[in-house]
């Protein structure tokens, strides 16, 4: 559809849109319903309808429909069938009725699934066809009955060549009312959703097809199964696949647009944001416009690009000599000369139009969104964004609507118990790191399956991680200016010989849960998806005591598996020498998306760290202001934050401290924490001597003073100040463990046959500590051997030479001795 200017442009009335694509007259509306509106420009990607559906349910009798029905395109088909029958699908077309009389291209893929063992040649045959673009409008894509329309789709956003050329307009999925029930209850490997489902997850429209052969209850029960796994697609019912054209391929539409003279920038964008943002079904459906504004009071001309719900309007070039003149080319479905008129037509409209007439688009973030991108105009990486975000939005959504087919109930309700609800961001996330929606699914399926069995209580209690707390090695700031929570861990506090991996890995996601609660927190206060977590991985003071390769692969193992993208930037701060060794280790273990979020900054001060976290939020030590918030504590505030907003504030008031002096167990507490600080240098230093106090139930000791260590243990000048009392009023038995425990660490000092820990890790533990204390010694060794070794590369040169004397002077030598060197020296 268009609207032609005539001869002359300056005969053409102000506002009158112009140019386009050979129109079609009302009369070549076909009785399908369906308006043709393609305008048939080359360089306008050509829409593709991919239809699918269980073997049998009537694909073919759909794209048969399709090519004998009038609408006025001429189509191309691609066919995939299963096996050899090359040829079969051809063969079914009905010339007789009509039929391929739209038909220009016809291309079938055999031995294969296109979703699969076939992807390459799909390609590879659509940039075939495409290369004959001008014989048809439209391409039709039938696979086979067990394919998955997901990686069908993907594949068309494959290489950037094909994405420009070709848009998919939707996916058809027919369904067979006579067979769908058994077809959806088919089972399949390892909880695997069967094709079916799967088929109907990915569709926009639904046909629900041989209603001829069910009876109007089963009807009604598919219905309601086909909206319980894809709610948002279009659902008809039909017989032999008849169903008005329009439902199901859409095309898209050219319209050109001219207006002389100037225009209000404010009001066009009220326009705009109407036009793009208000769409209904009868509305355009506008995909891409792009153009060159003329705006009032300005010698720039200003250039409009516009990807489905966002636009930018950004300056150019200055206006020369030229008439200054807007023009604008929109690309959509549904543009029709009396709903894009106005703006060309009605300037009035564009420039009368009051900004207290559109109230209700200036309160949509969309808007506002627009209006951020508007005013970076040189951000190149937001115009890229706003360039394909609408593409990229649809196959998302696509993929979410998939991946939410693809969990079953067990997998959600196992999420929500385990403190993390599957929203959309959350599923974005997984589907982001794991690039499909059956590999998130997976993914997705063992991740719950794991927290439900690490974490009963649906978080990490903190009685579980005691000893790791007390090392006071993990911080959580407030958010940088990307709104990213900024987590800092303290590497030289982390005692490898006194860990337990178990305890640390429980730590580690303990560490996790509190950033990703506050990038959730964070994200929902801005009204946005959260973002990913900054953290700082302090290396200031590394001993090789600290040195922990295992401990350092669980976190990444961590991350990758569970945490998915929540990382956003993990940056090393002052790596010392003996790091590298380990780091080298390390590495392989990380995947490449990843590494990709680490760096190494040289020092506590670098630069980085001051542009990217606000002085409030940055720890002094590294040229901030803020104090460091130990995570424990900043877990505690956001509980007592969420405990205060859901009571109204009466129960967050009491704090730990309060709630457990004076009590019994306030005071049992006191005198742990007394144990705690006695044993300053390791929870494992302290096991020791418990053990050995406790007697016979040593585990069952262990287990007492851990289970009522309660949290607030870090704060140890409050508990040393009660301690005393606290002792000698009422915890007489743990006093008495003390002593002994005292006086048994004199006997067994260092033993190493009573640690707790099992022989290997005690000996490892050990060893560590022992090589720890001569490490400047290490030090001063390897610097010795290095210069050792430099001073004899650097006297090659003269080794050589004294070599080749003493090859040269041998024979001398013997003669003068009177016979072999050897023999001389022997006699
Ligand atoms: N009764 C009835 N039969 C139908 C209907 N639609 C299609 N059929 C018949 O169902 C059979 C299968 O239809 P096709 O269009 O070949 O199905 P398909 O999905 O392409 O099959 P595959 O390519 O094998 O996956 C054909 O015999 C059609 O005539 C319908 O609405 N009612």
């Amino acid at each position: 559809m268009s609207y032609d200017s005539g001869d002359a442009e300056d005969d053409v009335p102000e506002g009158i849109a112009l140019s386009g694509a050979p129109a079609l007259a009302p009369e070549d509306t076909g009785a399908s319903g369906l308006t043709n509106e393609w305008s048939g420009t080359r360089s306008e990607p050509v829409p593709v309808t991919l239809i699918t559906g269980f073997l049998g349910a009537g694909k073919t009798t759909l794209v048969n429909y399709i090519l004998t029905a009038k609408h006025g395109y001429r189509i191309a088909v691609i066919c995939n069938e299963f096996g050899e029958e090359v040829g079969i699908e051809h063969a079914t077309l009905q010339p007789e009725a009509g039929g391929a009389q739209a038909l220009e291209e016809w291309v079938e893929l055999a031995n294969g699934c296109l979703c699969c063992s076939v992807k390459t040649e799909f390609v590879q045959a659509l940039e075939a066809l495409m290369q004959r673009r001008s014989r048809f409008d439209y391409i039709l894509i039938e696979t086979t009955g067990l394919a998955d329309p997901g990686p069908v789709a993907a594949a068309l956003w494959a290489d950037a060549e094909l994405e420009a050329a070709v848009g998919l307009d939707g996916v058809v999925a027919v369904a067979d009312a006579r067979n769908l029930a058994r077809q959806l209850a088919e089972p399949r490997e390892a909880g695997a959703v069967n094709e079916a489902a799967r088929q109907l997850a990915y569709a926009d429209v639904v046909l629900l097809n041989k209603v001829d052969q069910a009876s109007e209850g089963v009807l009604t029960e598919l219905e309601a199964r086909i909206r319980g796994i894809n709610a948002a697609a279009a659902l008809v019912r039909t017989q032999r696949c008849r169903v008005d054209l329009a439902r199901v391929l859409h095309g898209f539409a050219t319209v050109s647009v001219r207006l002389a003279g100037d225009l209000c920038l404010g009001r066009l964008r009220a326009w705009l944001d109407e036009l793009l943002w208000e769409r209904g079904p009868s509305t355009p459906d506008v995909l891409r416009a792009k153009g060159v504004l003329a705006v009032r009071g300005c010698d720039k001309r200003h250039i409009l690009q516009a990807v489905q719900e966002l636009y930018e309007i950004a300056p150019g070039p200055p206006w020369a000599s030229e008439r200054r003149e807007s023009r604008v080319v929109f690309i959509g479905r549904r543009l029709n000369a009396a709903q894009l008129r106005p703006w060309g037509m009605e300037r009035d409209r564009v420039l009368k139009f009051t900004p207290e007439q559109a109230p209700a688009f200036s309160a949509s973030p969309f808007v506002s969104a627009s209006k951020d991108l508007t005013t970076d105009s040189d951000n190149a990486e937001k115009r890229l964004c706003v360039r394909f975000a609408g593409r990229a939005a649809s196959h998302e959504s696509r993929e979410l609507h998939m991946l939410r087919a693809l969990l079953g109930a067990e997998v959600h309700e196992r999420m929500a118990a385990g403190s993390e609800p599957l929203d959309d961001a959350a599923l974005r996330r997984w589907l982001r790191a794991w690039r499909s929606p059956d590999a998130a699914a997976a993914a997705l399926a063992a991740h719950a399956a794991w927290r439900a069995a690490a974490m009963p209580a649906g978080r990490v209690l903190e009685e579980d991680i005691l000893h790791e707390l007390a090392t006071g090695k993990a911080f959580l700031q407030g958010c940088d200016a990307r709104g990213r929570p900024v987590l800092a861990v303290l590497a030289a506090r982390h005692d490898m010989g006194a860990r337990d991996l178990a305890e640390t890995r429980r730590f580690v996601c303990y560490v996790l849960d509190a950033a990703a609660a506050a990038a959730d927190a964070a994200g929902a206060a801005r009204g946005t998806d959260p973002v990913g977590l900054l953290c700082l991985f302090d290396l200031t003071g590394l001993r090789l005591s600290n040195l922990d390769v295992k401990a350092l692969q669980a976190i990444f193992e961590l991350l990758q598996s569970h945490y998915p993208e929540r990382l956003s930037a993990l940056w090393f701060i002052n790596a010392p020498w003996i790091f590298w060794g380990v780091w080298r280790m390390v590495r392989p273990f990380i995947d490449a998306k990843t590494r990709e979020k680490i760096a190494f900054l040289g020092s506590a001060r670098a630069p980085e760290l001051r542009e990217a976290i606000p002085a409030s939020v940055l720890p002094v030590c590294y040229g901030g202001a803020a104090r460091l918030v130990p995570v424990e504590k900043a877990v505690a505030a956001a509980r007592t934050a969420a405990a205060g907003a859901g009571s109204g504030g009466s129960g967050g008031g009491e704090s730990d401290d309060e709630a457990h002096g004076g009590t019994h167990e306030g005071r049992l507490a006191a005198a742990k924490a007394a144990l705690r600080r006695w044993a300053a240098a390791g929870w494992g230093a302290a096991q020791r001597p418990l053990r050995a106090a406790a007697g016979s139930r040593p585990v069952q000791a262990i287990r007492s003073v851990r289970a009522r260590l309660p949290a607030w243990h870090h704060k140890p000048a409050e508990l040393a100040a009660r301690a005393g009392s606290a002792i000698a009023s009422r915890a007489s038995s743990v006093r008495s463990a003390l002593a002994s425990a005292e006086a048994r660490v004199g006997e067994v000092g260092g033993s190493r046959g009573t640690s707790c820990k099992t022989g290997g890790g005690a000996r490892r533990a050990g060893l560590l500590r022992r090589l720890a204390l001569p490490e400047l010694l290490l030090r001063v060794l390897c610097v010795v051997a290095a210069s050792a070794l430099r001073v004899l590369l650097a006297a090659r040169a003269e080794l050589w030479a004294a070599l080749k004397f003493l090859a040269t002077a041998g024979p001398a030598l013997e003669l003068w001795a009177g016979g072999p060197l050897g023999v001389a020296s022997r006699r």
